[in-house]
Order: structure tokens, then sequence, then C-alpha cells
């Protein structure tokens, strides 16, 4: 088998651990790097327009035959579906938080008033202007490692990531702050992954699905949910956490959102709870009471077809 992966350093390190998965139930696998718009451009992120530019050039290779599964963070997978892929198995998330790295080892209330905090996600901006700290949010780009080079050579006081990226590099000790979801929820499908194929490998759809993790599906599904019935893309200001928490009667799925104004001023914030099985619904529930309180006038519109492609020559 084929895994298609892209070049950066965390996306291979993400590709190897579920090549890892995959030959432990017996199959061979190699890794295909394939490149994407996203890692190409220098251009801000929220500039592309729509969603998914890391996913379509690994899903185009799936349908041309170039691989046979590939392996995304699910974060940056939009909601809707895509003709032809399925997303076969979700596997044990990873914390979903974000984290901190500061110079000096501070933590958000050790960060002087004005001080530079590299992040390209509105997500993030808004949330964070929303505690009130006083910090010049700045643009930042580039991968994991470029970002942390940038603070370390004093371009910023400080830098959020997903904790997730810095596990899977080995590189937790670089965090100075786990942020807590009261303050900074992290984005739908945060710290998940997401193995996909073509939908008409019904064996390979099988063989995968043993890699699905049911508590991590039903919270993604719930996560995504929300995301999808408030019609935002990846560059929407809006945080979700849902999570498999033991309640009286047995496993209870437990989920909260904000959708917020980009300068934090205004925002809409929710929590729910429910069956397991009933994941979708409740996100649904949830974001349609968000709906109710005037989240949609939050959330910048984003278009729900996949952007155009520029044709190859
Ligand atoms: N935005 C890009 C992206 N997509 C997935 C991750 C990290 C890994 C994950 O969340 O699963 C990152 C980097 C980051 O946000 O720090």
């Amino acid at each position: 088998m084929r895994l298609g992966t892209r070049a950066s350093e965390l996306a291979t390190t993400q590709s190897g651990h579920v090549a890892d998965m995959i030959r432990e139930l017996g199959r061979e696998v190699e890794l295909v790097e394939i490149s994407t718009e996203g890692d190409t451009s220098t251009a801000p992120l929220t500039t592309f327009g729509g969603t998914g530019i890391f996913v379509s050039a690994l899903r185009d290779a799936l349908l041309r035959g170039d691989c046979d599964l590939a392996v995304h963070s699910l974060k940056d997978i939009p909601t809707y579906p895509h003709e032809g892929i399925t997303l076969a198995a979700t596997p044990p998330r990873e914390d979903a938080r974000d984290v901190l790295v500061a110079r000096d080892g501070l933590t958000l209330g050790e960060l002087p008033p004005g001080s530079r905090v590299g992040t390209g996600s509105p997500r993030r901006v808004s949330q964070l202007a929303a505690l009130g700290l006083g910090l010049d949010l700045v643009d930042i780009r580039g991968n994991v490692d470029s970002r942390i080079r940038k603070l370390r050579a004093g371009d910023y006081d400080a830098i959020v990531l997903a904790r997730a990226g810095l596990a899977r590099l080995g590189r937790l000790d670089e965090a100075t702050e786990v942020l807590d979801p009261i303050q900074v929820l992290p984005a739908p499908g945060q710290g998940a992954l997401a193995i996909e194929c073509r939908s008409e490998d019904a064996e390979l759809v099988a063989l995968l699905g043993s890699l699905d993790h049911g508590p991590t599906r039903a919270a993604v599904t719930a996560e995504r949910a929300v995301l999808a019935a408030l019609e935002a893309g990846c560059s929407a200001p809006l945080g979700t956490l849902a999570e498999v928490v033991e309640g009286d009667d047995g496993d209870e799925l437990w989920i909260r959102a904000a959708a917020l104004s980009l300068d934090g001023a205004l925002s809409v914030r929710k929590s729910a709870t429910g069956p397991v099985d009933q994941a979708e619904a409740i996100g649904l529930r949830l974001a349609s009471e968000m709906l109710d309180d005037g989240a949609a006038d939050l959330i910048p519109p984003t278009p729900q077809a996949p952007p155009v492609r520029k044709q190859q020559a």
C-alpha cells in the first residue's frame, strides 16, 4: 500500500505513526510525498479562500491512484464530503488543547501588555483578544519548526501552537503553558488524525476501520457538526471541544463551543451533553442554540463548495 503524505516534518511524522499502525495489522506500506499549495505558498493562511488547502492535493493523488490512503490532521479537513473519498478511521486523539511557547518561560498571564504574540488563526486571535491582556496579536506563517525559530530569533514574544503537533514532533518541552479551554478552545478536530482512502476500496475501508477509535470519532463528529451548522470554515473564529466522559448512566459526550468576533469583544458560548451515539445531533443542537444567540453575525461567511483549483499545465 502507498500512503500519501505532505512533506512537512509534522505530516511525515503523523503518517509514519499511521504506517506503523497498519504494519501492526500485518500489511506492508510505504510513504509517498505529495506537495500541496499550502506548503509552498507564503501568503497568509486566511487569504486562500475556502477550506482544505492542505487536503485537496492529497485527495487528488488518492483519486488518481498515486497513493491508496492518506493521513491528514483532521482539523484541516473541510466538513463537506468529497466524492469518492471515505474517512475510514480516526485513531485515538492526542490532547486537543493549544499551548503557548513564550520567551523566558513566560505563561500567558505573565506576558506584559503589548507583547507580540504570533498566530495566523482568527480562532486564536479572537479568544486571546477576549482575555483583555492587551497583547499585540500578529500574523505568523510557516511550519512548527520555523515558527519556533522566529520566536527564538526575537520576532515574537510568544506563539500559540496545537499541543498535538509539538507532542508528535517530540518537542513538548518547548511549551511554556498549556492553554485552558476555558480561555482558548481548540479548533474542531484538533489533535485528531484522519485516515482517508477511496470509497470504492471496500476492503481497505474495512481494514482501516479497525484503527478507528470510538470516543475520538464521537468527539470530532460533534465538533465538526458545530462547524458545519455554523457554516464556518477552518479560518473562522470558532473554538470547540468535545470529550467522552463517564456519567451516572455510563459514557456521555460533553461539548462546548465559542464563536467570537475577531476583536474578541463579542462572543457566544454554549455547552451540551448527551449520549455518545448521538454525537452529530448534539453538535447540531449546540450550533442551533448558538445561532439563536446570534453566532451567525460573528462568523464571516465561507464558501461551502470546494475552492476552485488551478488546472495543472
Ligand atoms: N494549522 C495547521 C495545523 N494543522 C494541524 C496542526 C497540529 C496538529 C493537530 O492539531 O492535530 C497544525 C499546526 C498548529 O495549529 O499548531
